[in-house]
């Protein structure tokens, strides 16, 4: 039977109040006072949030008394395809520091292997009942379910249980147009101090948990390490946003679009952002306190232009928030009557970066080596793939998701749909990587840099070695395809398909449901600055 509870002095139903709690993602029986007196320890839930500073979950753990900071990598996550050992490795180093970060203040880091709920359940045998704070998580079907059975196991138990917003997204949204009133609100929102002591008396702990970080060696974990490139953790995120906001910033919009030089003026935060190691309030935050501080109008203009990537960063995961099954549904199913063969050999030469095409197997390269790529990169080689080889989205899109450290689901497939064509309401772009490549590495640097094969190739002819008069160099292939003419099919394809009554009908619903409310940009017939050619590529 329902037991009613008060709250302000106002008569309430208790289960009414979970199950509001579940859907809008916030308060879960938290003013219950028998819940209160009864649980004594908070199990703080760490997944895609690695850090203490402004962490509310944590911070409002330790107003409550003693806390438990747990990670759980759990096999139906880490096995499930689209994250990687790379991705292992950088939680790894996160949670190191982390376990570092409690020890100073008094706690440790615990750490699993296994489901939520079982763990739950192992927990609830030793502690007894307790609360559970976390972040929500804007992921993937797969997370989405594991949080929803998480909440449900709680609410059995009627433990009391509190999340938060991780990001600028609001849970429940009923219409777009209400969007950037949560974003806004998010990012100008009081920061939270990382708490200064914590109790974490806990008593005996089920065998399953391990005191500091323990690598998850039972886990069949698909993919591979990077060679170079970003390391995990709170410090190297604040270090990298700073050395951005203090310098780097000022060749952003000149660069953003060079896949070498782009390496050092883009922030490169975005590891960082997708594995919670800072917080976008934060980053938003310091970047205004910049533009205030900055001298010229140039300088405003490159940090104006970052602070809108964040905006954009939460617009994307708001899209997944509010339909997750665009993780495997095309946006516009009129694009699913095309490509429909499968080049198996072509798709593995694109993968493994031997079409080739130079600024292709460049990129593809270094993102094995490296985990990362610039915007126009990464849109370039999915375009690669889906347009030009003309297949399917859902296998390229598993396969950058395991190469990608900064694999955000919401950004990620929205982004692959976009550049694949098949939301129905975006600007159709097929990039022609030869001329890509005499655009934005005339000298062949990026090429040279991956591609060893074609280190000695002459200026003229870095970005087209099949016309070199010896020959192509030893061990570098001929192309996989003839580019300008593949592309001129699938512009044709695209377009017509995009023109039909039934892809037309779908791209409005599409676009009423996910697209950006900033009518301007989207409608300015003048020709975009070289910068904000992406805003084409955005709404
Ligand atoms: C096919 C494809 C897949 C992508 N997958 C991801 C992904 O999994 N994770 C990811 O973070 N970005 C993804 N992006 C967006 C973008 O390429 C990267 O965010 C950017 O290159 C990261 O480098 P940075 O942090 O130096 O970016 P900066 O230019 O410094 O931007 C700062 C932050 O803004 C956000 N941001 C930047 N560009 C975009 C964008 N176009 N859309 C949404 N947010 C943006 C990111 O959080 C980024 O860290 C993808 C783009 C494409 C075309």
């Amino acid at each position: 039977m329902k037991k009613p509870g008060i709250i302000k002095g106002v008569q309430i139903d208790e289960q009414d109040l979970f199950n509001k709690a579940c859907d809008t993602g916030h308060e879960v029986n938290e003013r219950d006072p028998r819940k209160e007196l009864e649980a004594v320890i908070t199990v703080v839930w760490f997944k895609r949030d690695l850090r203490i500073y402004d962490h509310r979950p944590l911070a409002e753990a330790v107003t409550k008394g003693s806390v438990l900071p747990l990670f759980v990598f759990e096999p139906s996550v880490w096995e499930a395809g689209d994250v990687s050992v790379r991705h292992k490795d950088f939680v790894m180093e996160s949670l190191q520091e982390l376990d570092e970060q409690l020890s100073k203040r008094g706690a440790r880091l615990y750490t699993a292997i296994g489901e939520m709920t079982d763990i739950l359940q192992e927990l609830v045998l030793h502690l007894g009942p307790f609360r559970l704070h976390a972040h929500e998580e804007n992921g993937t079907p797969n997370t989405f379910r594991r949080d929803i059975a998480v909440r449900s196991w709680m609410k059995g138990k009627g433990f009391p249980m509190k999340e938060w917003p991780h990001f600028g997204v609001t849970r429940g949204l009923k219409t777009r147009d209400a969007f950037q009133k949560g974003y806004e609100a998010y990012v100008s929102g009081e920061l939270t101090p990382a708490p200064e002591r914590m109790d974490s008396r806990s008593g005996q702990l089920p065998a399953c948990l391990k005191q500091g970080v323990q690598e998850p060696l039972t886990l069949k974990i698909p993919g591979e390490g990077i060679q170079t490139g970003q390391k995990g953790g709170e410090r190297a995120a604040h270090g990298t946003l700073r050395s951005f906001l203090d310098a780097r910033y000022k060749g952003y919009q000149l660069k953003i679009s060079k896949p070498y030089a782009s390496a050092d003026s883009c922030s490169r935060l975005s590891p960082y952002l997708a594995w919670g190691n800072v917080s976008v309030r934060y980053t938003y935050q310091e970047t205004v306190k910049a533009i205030q501080q900055s001298a010229s109008g140039f300088e405003q203009q490159q940090l104006s232009a970052f602070l809108s990537r964040l905006h954009w960063h939460c617009h994307f995961i708001q899209r997944i928030e509010d339909e997750p099954e665009i993780v495997t549904r095309t946006m516009n199913p009129a694009f699913d009557t095309i490509r429909q063969d499968w080049d198996e050999q072509a798709y593995q030469a694109w993968l493994q970066g031997k079409t080739g095409i130079p600024l292709i197997d460049a990129a593809m390269r270094c993102l094995h080596e490296t985990g990362w790529l610039n915007f126009r990169s990464r849109a370039m080689v999915l375009s690669f793939v889906c347009n030009t080889l003309m297949l399917d989205w859902r296998r390229p899109s598993v396969d950058l998701a395991r190469l990608f450290l900064d694999y955000e689901p919401g950004i990620h497939y929205s982004q692959v749909q976009m550049q694949a064509g098949t939301t129905g309401f975006n600007t159709i772009r097929i990039y022609n990587p030869v001329k890509q490549g005499q655009d934005h590495d005339a000298k062949g640097a990026f090429v040279r840099r991956f591609v060893p094969e074609l280190r000695t190739v002459p200026d003229a002819f870095i970005q087209e070695p099949w016309k070199l008069p010896a020959g192509l160099p030893d061990g570098y292939p001929s192309p996989i395809v003839d580019v300008a003419k593949a592309n001129g099919e699938a512009r044709r394809i695209l377009w017509s398909l995009k023109q039909s009554p039934e892809a037309r009908e779908a791209a409005g619903a599409q676009l009423n449901k996910h697209g950006s409310r900033k009518e301007s940009r989207r409608r300015s017939t003048k020709k975009p600055r070289q910068d904000f050619e992406q805003l084409d590529l955005f709404s």
